[in-house]
């Protein structure tokens, strides 16, 4: 059976990338064959999606990390620029923090469109989640540090080895059960929500060396050089330019999401010891 990956991942914590090569390792058993394609930015993997030819596999597996209770939204909008993938079958998988909102969801919306016919997914692995949300917190999501941990990268393996069987399999059903959970945090977050209440991308000139690091790792090319960085359109948030940047010269104001986190897990707290319903 030949099967290909395509994955998005980021570079700092590539969790969603080392659930993929889990994914193909188990996929690759019994002499089986697993194309794993890394997507890295949106103008070079349209062109790229462009030249696979999908029909010449069995299996089409696509795996994301969660941004936001959504895919990434270039992921989804590169998915729609998919050729038909009709008689092809698919799977879908994503790594998050703890919440995977309606990612697989939203991502099986737009594949049903393509004819693909999804057979299996998992939105259960977790991610170590280093959003600068929880820069007042050690830099991280406590609960999601460690992961995916070795037991979950054997579940992902085993995963793409049943998943052997049931591309193989004429009658394997098309796989619906989850697909419906559609939650509230994802309704709330719109695209156009996340624009307006995440921070703006401040840049310290006095900092900025103009070395094109941000411009270079930004997946959607959203940052060009004039000569200094200037953010062009709407991103998908993620500042991994901010992370990445080597002389911390992108500053944006975190301190109202940090209170918001803050608040939110004094909440959580106070509901664990019982003290609020
Ligand atoms: C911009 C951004 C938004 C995120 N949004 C969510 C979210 O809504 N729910 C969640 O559980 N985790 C969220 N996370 C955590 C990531 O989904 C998680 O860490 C994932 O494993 C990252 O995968 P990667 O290392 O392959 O990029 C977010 C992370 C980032 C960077």
């Amino acid at each position: 059976m030949k099967s290909i990956i395509l994955y998005y991942s980021q570079c700092v914590t590539g969790n969603t990338e080392k659930i993929a090569k889990r994914i193909a390792e188990g996929l690759r058993s019994g002499g089986n064959t697993c194309d794993l394609i890394k997507l890295r930015k949106y103008a070079r993997d349209l062109e790229l999606v462009r030249t696979i030819d999908f029909h010449t596999y069995d299996l089409l597996g696509i795996g994301v990390p969660v941004y936001y209770f959504h895919p990434p939204y270039h992921i989804l909008h590169l998915l729609e620029e998919f050729p038909r993938l009709d008689g092809i079958k698919g799977f879908l998988f994503c790594t998050s923090g703890g919440n995977p909102g309606s990612t697989l969801y939203q991502m099986k919306l737009v594949l049903d469109k393509k004819g693909l016919k999804i057979i299996d997914g998992c939105d259960r692995w977790i991610g170590h989640d280093v959003h600068q949300m929880y820069s007042r917190r050690g830099g991280h999501l406590e609960s999601s540090a460690g992961h995916p941990t070795e037991e979950e990268l054997e579940q992902a393996r085993r995963f793409g080895e049943r998943l052997i069987e049931k591309a193989r399999d004429p009658d394997t059903p098309e796989k619906t059960d989850f697909w419906t959970r559609d939650n509230e945090s994802a309704r709330m977050w719109t695209f156009e929500g996340i624009q307006r209440w995440f921070p703006e991308f401040k840049l310290n000139k006095d900092k900025c060396t103009r070395c094109g690091k941000c411009a270079e790792i930004c997946p959607v090319d959203s940052i060009i050089l004039d000569p200094y960085p200037r953010w062009t359109k709407d991103c998908d948030r993620c500042y991994i330019c901010e992370l990445m940047c080597p002389e911390k010269a992108i500053e944006c104001d975190w301190s109202k999401q940090c209170d918001y986190i803050e608040s939110l897990m004094e909440r959580r707290k106070k509901i664990k010891e019982g003290d609020i319903s």
